[in-house]
């Protein structure tokens, strides 16, 4: 029989083209039209988004990426970029394609770009540790989606998440050391990951479970008191309840509770952005100062480090190696 030919598929979020209010709302149109990102009524979401949001939320959105943006682009793109030739250098004989859930380089041409190179089985990771419906579950049906107008589809190898591989927790609890090593320990180490509405999580989404997992193991990987670190959700968004606590309301909070020194991680964001460089570097850090915090510092995502890129080849690895 003839060997099966491996291709990973790398897939993150996607970001705007340019720090421009075009940009923006070209991206936020596409993100957030997604049925799995927003799933009210589309007779009631519709007009808001195109009435309100896009119109409001661009041009300001579009002046926090400038504040952020890298000479090569959009932070996201680059350590994204970063990761893939990380892990082709690591993995030479199987192409690795990176695809994005919105925007560019789209999904589609990624799946497309692998079955030109005669990829019959495709390893899917997608770069969120922390399973949840808006994420992960989106990818899933964007590849469904594309492989429905293909006629000869590949083998589909799906991770579902990786929220408590050891890889992935051993190269969180060492850059935590490091930060520790280099700013002295904190008086907190709060883990902010990402919110989603509390429905979604009400109607089975195992994401604060996953969220929980990955803090707990952590934890007790730097053997650190439960007096010494909290968990929270940030990037808030809409009127609807999101899942609590937040990091912003607890953040203000905790100067008056003695913490004068924080750090703070997001262990969800395999790549930094937006919402790690801008709202917890730059905003939340502000939150803390003005509060009556002394020292502050933001513990870079996993990007493209070593021990990172060390849990992609494990986790493909894994893949490859499983019985079909
Ligand atoms: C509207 C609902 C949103 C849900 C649900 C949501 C879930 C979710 N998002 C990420 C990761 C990222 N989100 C990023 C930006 C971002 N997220 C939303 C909305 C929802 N996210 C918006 C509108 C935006 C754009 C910025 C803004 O307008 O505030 C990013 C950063 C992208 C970048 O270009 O830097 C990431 C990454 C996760 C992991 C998640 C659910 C678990
Ligand atoms: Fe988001
Ligand atoms: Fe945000």
């Amino acid at each position: 029989m003839r060997q099966e030919k491996f291709g990973v598929l790398l897939v993150n979020l996607g970001t705007p083209e340019a720090p421009t209010s075009s940009a923006v709302k070209r991206y936020l149109a596409e993100f957030l039209s997604d049925k799995r990102v927003v799933d009210v009524s589309r007779l009631i979401w519709w007009p808001v988004l195109n009435g309100i949001i896009l119109p409001i939320r661009s041009p300001r959105v579009a002046k926090l990426y400038q504040s952020v943006w890298m000479d090569e682009g959009s932070p996201l793109m680059v350590y994204s970029r970063r990761q893939q030739a990380a892990l082709q250098a690591r993995l030479p004989n199987i192409p690795v394609e990176l695809g994005m859930s919105y925007g560019q380089p789209a999904l589609k041409s990624a799946i497309d770009k692998l079955h030109d190179a005669g990829v019959d089985r495709i390893i899917l990771l997608p770069l969120y540790p922390q399973y949840s419906c808006s994420t992960n579950a989106a990818v899933f049906d964007a590849v469904a989606r594309h492989f429905a107008q293909m006629r000869r589809i590949p083998s589909l190898n799906f991770i579902r998440d990786y929220a408590e591989h050891p890889a992935y927790i051993a190269a969180l609890a060492q850059t935590i050391k490091t930060s520790f090593a280099q700013h002295g320990e904190p008086d907190m180490l709060l883990f902010s990951f990402h919110g989603i509405p509390q429905r979604y999580a009400d109607q089975g989404d195992d994401y604060p479970q996953r969220c929980r997992a990955t803090t707990r193991a952590v934890a007790d990987a730097l053997g650190l008191s439960a007096e010494r670190y909290m968990m929270t959700y940030q990037s808030r968004f809409g009127r609807e309840q999101w899942l609590t606590p937040f990091t912003d309301k607890t953040i203000e909070q905790l100067p008056a509770k003695g913490v004068k020194h924080l750090q703070v991680i997001c262990p969800g964001f395999s790549a930094d952005c937006l919402e790690t460089l801008e709202e917890i570097k730059v905003q939340n850090k502000e939150f803390f100062i003005e509060a009556g915090g002394t020292q502050f510092e933001y513990i870079p995502a996993l990007n493209d480090d070593a021990l990172h890129v060390e849990l992609f080849y494990q986790l493909v690895m894994e893949q490859m190696t499983r019985p079909a």
